[in-house]
């Protein structure tokens, strides 16, 4: 159970995401559309394949011309001509053949093609013979590819709501289209608060540290998919903060911060909340998770009347990266208009067992960066079962640092494969028990 002062996390993402609505879909040309959501229903404006052609290089000929061909009684058939892929072939003359290429249109009579390998001809680049010798009788339709016969036109091909990936994009190119209806790319745009921060690469003067969670937010963004408008830092006052707030959604559809959300004297969303005037809406919660326990979530109103979602994350930096993953992650899936989003952007999509103990907070769902490691010699003694239908083998995980889910030990994030989910109820992992994972798209791979 959580805290009573703090609500669980689920709650938490209802709220913050219950104004966000998928993006408005627009007409994008098909080599802009790749990570986007289609927002129409296709059918085929072609039939695939658009021609009857033939499926190798070798020789176009009527079955019938060639029946009782063996390479011991070959057939010779006068050759009539060469047909390469991409111009329309004249018709085939009766008792002849025609050189063909693959994916060259059939010619009109030919029913069949012999593969050269199955000719007295030599593959390969060479001037074309007079005859040909044909060493296997073709069936009709040997080695010929149907006009249509992939769809025809006007098949349904591919639904609204699909995830446009290579694969898929090809598939519409070959139907007929260079444009679709699709969701744009949610354009995100951060804002990093805190005096502290400086470049990275600058020299530090005391109390100051370079600012990572620009970085980090903004690879996080690319990674989802979503496109960068712009990361701004603000200095630790409401008006200065209300200034980047404002310039941020001017060309966003959403905008994110980092920091200055908890009870710091000077915490400047913390400031803001307490007085957020007629551009802006924002609301602080406490959510039961750690690290990640301070949040907010609002709108700010943009200079072209749109409202903007506002989230806001706490500073610490695993505490940025693990609120990315469980609050930015599925309200960027729900403005994509991905399917099933948000409720399946955050949940753990498999299981591993603690390689160690670790403790966490009881009456906070914890959430720690965590490695694959090799079982642990000796095993634990007590292996808790695996939930129904995880499989038996389950891999092993350590946190990535010996301080656990610590939310200020950012150097060691670029070993983090997944984030280990330990339940509210329990105070931390025992080395064997079963841990939810969610994989984190930026995880550390060797290549
Ligand atoms: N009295 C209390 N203090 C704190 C509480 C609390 O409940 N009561 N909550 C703690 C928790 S939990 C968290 S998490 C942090 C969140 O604080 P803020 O969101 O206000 O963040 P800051 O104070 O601005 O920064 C926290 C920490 O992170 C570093 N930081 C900030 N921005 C960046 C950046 N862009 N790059 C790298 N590091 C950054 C900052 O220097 C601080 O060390 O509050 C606790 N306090
Ligand atoms: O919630 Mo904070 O993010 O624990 O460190």
């Amino acid at each position: 159970m959580p805290s009573p002062a703090m609500i669980t996390p689920e709650r938490y993402v209802d709220e913050a995401l219950a104004a966000l609505r998928p993006l408005g879909a627009v007409p994008t040309r098909l080599e802009d559309a790749h990570g986007l959501v289609l927002a129409e229903d296709v059918t085929a404006a072609l039939p695939v394949p658009p021609w009857t052609n033939s499926a190798m290089d070798g020789y176009a000929l009527r079955a019938e011309d060639a029946v009782g061909a063996a390479e011991r009684a070959p057939v010779i058939l006068p050759v009539a001509g060469d047909i390469p892929a991409g111009s329309p072939p004249a018709p085939l003359p009766p008792g002849t053949a025609m050189r063909i290429m693959t994916g060259a249109m059939l010619p009109e009579g030919a029913d069949a093609v012999v593969r050269v390998e199955d000719t007295d001809q030599s593959p390969g680049p060479r001037p074309l013979p007079r005859e040909v010798a044909i060493h296997a009788a073709p069936a009709v339709g040997l080695h010929v590819r149907r006009a249509g016969e992939g769809c025809a036109a006007g098949d349904p091909v591919m639904g609204a709501g699909t995830l446009l990936g290579a694969t898929a994009i090809s598939a519409l190119a070959s139907v007929g289209r260079d444009e679709v209806l699709a969701r744009p790319r949610p354009r995100v745009a951060i804002v990093s608060t805190g005096a502290e921060l400086v470049e990275p690469g600058q020299g530090l003067a005391p109390g100051t540290i370079p600012d990572s969670n620009s970085l980090l937010l903004a690879g996080l963004i690319r990674e989802h998919g979503a496109a960068l408008a712009g990361a701004r830092r603000s200095a630790d006052s409401a008006e200065d903060l209300a200034r980047a707030l404002l310039e941020a959604a001017g060309g966003a559809d959403l905008v994110v911060t980092s920091g200055g959300v908890s009870a710091g004297a000077f915490d400047p969303l913390t400031m803001l909340a307490a007085g957020t005037g007629a551009r802006m809406r924002l609301s602080l919660s406490k959510v039961a998770m750690q690290p990640g326990k301070p949040q907010g979530h609002g709108a700010v109103l943009a200079d072209d009347g749109r409202e903007v979602p506002l989230l806001c994350l706490p500073g610490n930096p695993v505490s940025a990266l693990v609120s990315f993953a469980l609050i930015v992650a599925p309200a960027l899936a729900l403005l994509a208009g991905r399917p099933g989003a948000p409720a399946t952007a955050a949940a753990p999509t498999s299981h591993a067992r603690a390689a160690v103990a670790w403790t966490g907070p009881v009456g906070r769902r914890q959430y720690v960066p965590v490695r694959v490691v090799g079982a642990p010699d000796p095993l634990p003694e007590s292996l808790p079962a695996p939930p129904d239908g995880t499989g038996p083998i389950l891999p092993w995980v350590e946190p990535i640092h010996r301080l656990g889910s610590g939310s200020h030990l950012v150097s060691s994030l670029g070993t983090a494969v997944a984030l280990a989910v330990v339940d509210e109820d329990s105070a931390g992992a025992r080395g064997g028990d079963v841990v939810g994972l969610i994989p984190l798209p930026s995880s550390a791979r060797p290549c």
